[in-house]
């Protein structure tokens, strides 16, 4: 089992990593809980596919599992669904010593660990993450939110789960649609400061999307390493350090809020464009050779992500794209700083990036053959 700590001060924890943790996931969750029940919050596709072997694993520690099955997919992170969720505990009378488990994707996580940031102002929770982008990036670090209508993640909190769980074994029944998207931000860590790892990925990308489980494992057990480092070091994003973890966001964000929050464009999608956008644009300014630019472009059409704009049939301009980004977190008196690259490995933080010149870049790829 790969077991990666996760640094943050006051609140550190275990990423543990290892096939068939699902199915033990009792054993491992015992020593959190106080009692000998279980609240877990899921969707109904993993419930489809992996209640009957969690709680058979918590059956066998004595824990009997109380489940909340919700709908899947972006739409769940609302106002609607997080008020579900901590009526729902509320009724369970979870205490603030209790741990709340959330198994599934990013959505579940999220979600599940904002209900538990504000329970009784602070509850404990677990983090079993159930897809490739939970595995890798959202279970850690201890981002929280959900959607409203203004944009993406604009009410949440920062909670550090107490354990998290990683089954490599989940990804098998995770749809290839949900694994692609989950890869992007596998190429993000590359990306921002480890070009060894985006040259592994060129090289095994396809291999990891094909279903190659020693390949997922290194991916996961390497992006979580990252993630950890990151976070540990800048754990709410004020030391200029996370905000790299949001390379291709700020692009991402403004394609997801315009279609919708939904099926059309999913997270990781949204990400691997904006990455895209983020590499072209920063060739477009002088600071990324044309040629590195190409190669992540190359890399993230070759897996068989969106690599560009027209694809998505829009029907907007380039200054409604940029005006979603005003709600973006990062707005600083009235500034936008973007993430962008020097060359792969590279991602930095800019100051003075003029939005104007986003949406004039933007109005350019919208069209562009
Ligand atoms: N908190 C963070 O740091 C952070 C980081 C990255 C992304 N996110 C958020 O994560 C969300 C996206 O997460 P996601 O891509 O995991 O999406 P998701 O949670 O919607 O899961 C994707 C789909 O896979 C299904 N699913 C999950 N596990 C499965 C399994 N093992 N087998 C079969 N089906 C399964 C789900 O039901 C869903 O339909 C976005 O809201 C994004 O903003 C948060
Ligand atoms: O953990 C982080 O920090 C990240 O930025 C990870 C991102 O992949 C994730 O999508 C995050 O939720 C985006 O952050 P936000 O603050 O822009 O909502
Ligand atoms: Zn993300």
């Amino acid at each position: 089992m790969a077991v990666i700590p996760v640094a943050i001060a006051g609140a550190p924890y275990e990423v543990r990593i290892e096939a068939g943790l699902l199915a033990q996931a009792g054993e491992h969750c015992r020593p959190f809980l106080r009692k000998d029940r279980a609240v877990v919050i899921t969707d109904e596709n993993v419930a489809g596919h992996w209640r009957e072997a969690v709680t058979a694993s918590f059956d066998r520690v004595g824990v009997a599992s109380d489940w909340l099955v919700l709908p899947a997919g972006e739409s769940t992170k609302s106002w609607e669904q997080l008020a579900r969720v901590s009526d729902w505990l509320l009724e369970r009378e979870v205490e603030r010593k209790d741990c709340i488990v959330a198994l599934g994707g990013g959505v579940i996580g999220d979600l599940t660990g904002f209900a538990a940031a504000i329970l009784k102002r602070g509850c404990g929770f677990i983090q079993i993450p159930t897809t490739l982008l939970a595995q890798v990036d959202s279970s850690v670090g201890g981002k929280t939110a959900i959607n409203t209508p203004a944009g993406k993640n604009l009410v949440g909190a920062f909670h550090q789960p107490v354990l998290v769980l990683a089954d490599p074994l989940a990804l098998d029944t995770l749809p290839l649609r949900d694994v692609r998207a989950g890869y992007a931000e596998v190429v993000k860590y590359g990306l921002i400061d480890d070009a060894p790892f985006f040259q592994w990925c060129e090289a095994n990308g396809a291999k990891l999307l094909a279903g190659n489980h020693a390949a997922r494992e290194y991916a996961i057990a390497h992006s979580v390493a990252a993630k950890a480092r990151i976070v540990a070091a800048d754990e709410k994003e004020t030391a200029g350090v996370r905000a790299l973890l949001n390379l291709g966001h700020t692009f991402g964000h403004a394609l997801e809020a315009e279609t919708g929050f939904g099926d059309r464009l999913l997270h990781g999608e949204g990400v691997a464009l904006g990455m895209v956008l983020a590499a072209r644009f920063s060739a477009r300014q002088g600071l990324m050779s044309g040629q590195d630019a190409g190669r992540v472009s190359a890399h993230i059409a070759s897996v068989g992500l969106p690599a560009s704009l027209p694809a998505l049939g829009l029907g907007c301009d380039g200054r409604r794209l940029a005006d979603h980004m005003l709600h973006d977190k990062k707005m600083d008196a009235g500034m936008l700083p973007f993430l962008l690259m020097r060359g792969i490995g590279e991602t930095f933080l800019a100051k003075n990036v003029d939005l104007a010149d986003v949406a004039a870049f933007l109005d350019e790829e919208l069209v562009r053959a």
